[in-house]
């Protein structure tokens, strides 16, 4: 008979709890590109076991669950992309199924792919040119907040970022940082995020939503109907509001108003939901590793501003049609996407049927990881991984530097359908921030001066840097007024 085919290689388990202790829990990223080094292609034994096999591949079994990780792009490339059919499926938990679907969980079938298609038509590639003034309004509104309030840029920047989310998916205008719609979309995300995730009781023991909310233990039960609502209200308040707006012809324009006659309205309310609760953090961390990397690189800066004074002679602020004569700034926004990849370990996918990859067996209902991390700090891919360096992504050397957004936004069916939208933000706000201003003293909350070796940054699916001040000054009272000149408030 023949012999069943091994899981791939990784450390071995103890009795009962398998890898569990394995399983890290603080930059997860880092300890996975090392299990990596040590039983993948590097370990000799497994070299002569399995000659022809390649990549990095490893594996760990916790409480009956296998989990792959994936470290190599030709692994990453083959399983979630070329056999994207079966590697597609996500972690559906019975706590977030009771709260109610969000794109991120949808399994691949017929409601996932009329909302990816709604996404395609709003933010493709050249969509999202249509977008770009509502963006530029936002990150000049945000720029001055930081020149002349000093206002801590997690909370500029949320602003920035919620506030063209909001503009463009309902044509709502965000007017206060407490603003009714941002709240609801805050809650509505933070619903679905918590639900999902992992350590719930109940997504062990599904029966256990069956109990009466009475009993001792059951406290979870008033959660899920609580944050139900608001996952309900994120989806219905806006909607409604655009719908009453068109009603009484007052409604401007919005993704919402060019959907209201779509045929699947479902799919289109979370479509536009998920635009909030998707972007929001992902954008917002992006967005900072951005500002933290200009404080700490003087002299990037420097080039920078050589590079858009010489297109816009001082007169003007960059846009996006100058992106094409802007190539440095460019390879700026590209670098923090790379130096500190906001999802290092991108989302977990789930195999939905069983495989066989270079003779080793990956069992169905596996969770894949992606380590986006690692191959973004491949130093035969990114000589010197660790340094902040733009220029990297000038060379014509097609072997080295490869585009960081080929890794950092995800793969195969799930790869993040708002690349586009965020780069856009990216863009605007690191050329916006060049043309006007000069960007130092980065401290942190304890008021030490920060260096690119003494960051620190949290763990967990969204890395993102400790909490830091830094200061923004205008680079003359003449290009201080661009970011006053035509832009209301
Ligand atoms: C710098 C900013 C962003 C980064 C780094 C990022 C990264 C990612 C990654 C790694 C995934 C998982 C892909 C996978 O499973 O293979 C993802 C999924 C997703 N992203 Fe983004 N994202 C960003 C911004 C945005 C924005 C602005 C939107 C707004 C539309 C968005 C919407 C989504 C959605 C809806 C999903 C779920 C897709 C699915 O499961 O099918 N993301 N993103």
């Amino acid at each position: 008979c023949r012999r069943r085919p091994r899981l791939p290689p990784g450390p071995s388990g103890k009795l009962l709890i398998g890898n569990l202790l394995d399983v890290p829990t603080k930059h997860e990223w880092l300890r996975y590109a090392e299990y990596a080094r040590t039983y993948g292609t590097l370990s000799l034994l497994r070299e002569v076991a399995y000659p022809r096999s390649a990549g990095d591949i490893v594996c760990l079994r916790v409480l009956g669950q296998t989990l792959i990780i994936l470290s190599s792009e030709n692994d990453i490339k083959e399983l979630l992309a070329t056999r994207g059919a079966i590697y597609s499926g996500r972690m559906r938990g019975a706590m977030v199924q009771s709260v109610g679907e969000g794109v991120l969980v949808l399994p691949l079938g017929r409601p996932f792919r009329a909302i990816r298609r709604i996404f395609s038509s709003l933010l493709g590639p050249l969509a999202i040119r249509r977008c770009s003034d509502v963006q530029a309004q936002a990150v000049i509104q945000c720029l001055r907040r930081l020149v002349d309030q000093q206002q801590d840029p997690v909370i500029a920047l949320k602003r920035m970022i919620g506030g063209a989310v909001l503009q463009l998916a309902y044509g709502y205008e965000v007017k206060s940082d407490d603003d009714h719609f941002v709240q609801l979309a805050e809650k509505s995300a933070f619903a679905f995020l918590s639900a999902l995730q992992p350590g719930w009781v109940v997504d062990t023991f599904p029966a256990l939503m069956d109990l009466p909310s009475w009993l001792p233990f059951t406290g979870f039960k008033r959660k899920v109907e609580l944050w139900r609502q608001d996952a309900e209200q994120g989806l219905r308040a806006p909607w409604d509001w655009v719908k009453s707006r068109l009603a009484s012809g007052v409604a401007t324009p919005s993704f919402a108003a060019e959907l209201m006659d779509h045929k699947d309205e479902d799919a289109a309310r979370m479509a536009l939901r998920d635009i909030y609760g998707a972007g929001m953090d992902t954008t917002l961390t992006a967005s900072l590793w951005l500002i933290l990397a200009l404080a700490l690189h003087p002299d990037v800066q420097i080039r920078a501003q050589r590079e858009i004074d010489a297109v816009t002679l001082g007169e003007r602020l960059p846009t996006l049609d100058d992106r094409g004569s802007l190539p440095y700034i460019d390879a700026i926004v590209k670098e923090v996407m790379r130096w500190h990849p906001t999802v290092p370990l991108a989302v977990p996918h789930i195999v939905t049927e069983e495989d066989t990859y270079h003779g080793y067996r990956i069992p169905k209902g596996s969770i894949v990881i992606a380590n986006v991390w690692s191959i973004l700090h491949d130093p035969q891919k990114y000589p010197d991984p660790e340094m902040f360096r733009p220029e990297r992504h000038l060379s014509h050397d097609v072997k080295v530097n490869p585009n960081p957004y080929t890794y950092a936004f995800g793969f195969g069916p799930r790869q993040c359908p708002g690349r586009n939208l965020a780069d856009t933000t990216l863009y605007l706000l690191a050329s916006s921030v060049l043309a006007t201003c000069t960007v130092s003293s980065a401290v942190s909350s304890h008021n030490e001066i920060l260096t690119p070796e003494s960051l620190e940054y949290t763990s967990g699916t969204i890395s993102r840097p400790a909490p830091f001040h830094c200061r923004m000054t205008p680079r003359s009272e003449q290009l201080r007024a661009l970011l006053y000149d035509g832009f209301s408030d």
